[in-house]
């Protein structure tokens, strides 16, 4: 495509593969960010039904008119497509939450009968590194604040550009990425993280993927799990 850089046609090629997964009729999630969006706007001329995870992807559902439905009208989600921020190729773990979406997006993506990862190079990693978005509920900000740090992390609170203030969720909570450096074992901080009370979701997304789709050069790479 004209005018496209290298990175955002690996997202278009990640994208657009995965959407060629879906069946006529089913209902699919759709997830969060830049390369998602490609997938859903692959889907413009589908007969399918999509549960947006973010009010990003409902905007651009509505764009593409896909026709939109919700967890309580159907008997399950055939097909989740999302992106990451990170993933560990070994193991398809992931860090999510970069756009401040991971509560939605695991609660639909988690309830898919498969889930597809759409992503490009720069996500791959032998060990995951990225600070972890922590969606958290407002009035509990200082004390889960402190159990991340026993947990070994260091929370920041994600400020919002453009605005003298905190970033809000669509669910009206607060976002802390917090760095534990490199993360050994993503099962275990992941079961440590939602034992905090106060956090509504992270942002670690273990035994989810089923199939990572990699926009590479001239190509998509597909990696199974
Ligand atoms: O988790 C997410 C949003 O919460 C996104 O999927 C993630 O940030 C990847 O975005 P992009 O495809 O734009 O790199």
């Amino acid at each position: 495509m004209k005018g496209e850089g290298g990175s955002e046609g690996a997202k278009r090629r990640a994208g657009q593969r995965a959407a060629r997964e879906v069946e006529s009729g089913w209902v699919v999630g759709l997830g969060t960010g830049s390369t998602a969006a490609h997938a859903i706007r692959a889907l413009e001329d589908a007969d399918v039904r999509g549960i947006p995870t973010s009010y990003q992807s409902r905007g651009l559902a509505i764009e593409a008119g896909v026709p939109l439905t919700s967890l309580d009208e159907v008997e399950g989600v055939d097909l989740s497509i999302d992106g990451a921020d990170q993933f560990a190729r070994g193991s398809g773990a992931l860090i999510k939450g970069g756009g401040g979406a991971h509560a939605r997006e695991k609660i639909i993506d988690g309830a898919a009968d498969r889930f597809l990862v759409v992503a490009d190079p720069t996500k791959a990693t032998d060990v995951l590194d990225r600070p972890v978005p922590v969606e958290c509920l407002p009035d509990a900000r200082p004390v889960v604040e402190n159990r991340l740090r026993e947990c070994g992390g260091e929370p920041d609170l994600r400020e919002a550009a453009g605005k003298d203030g905190p970033v809000i969720t669509d669910n009206g909570n607060l976002l802390i990425d917090c760095a534990f450096g490199a993360i050994e074992d993503p099962g275990g901080l992941a079961t440590r993280l939602s034992a905090i009370p106060g956090v509504v979701e992270h942002g670690l997304f273990v035994d989810l993927a089923d199939t990572v789709y990699v926009g590479i050069e001239e190509g998509v790479e597909r990696i199974d799990y």
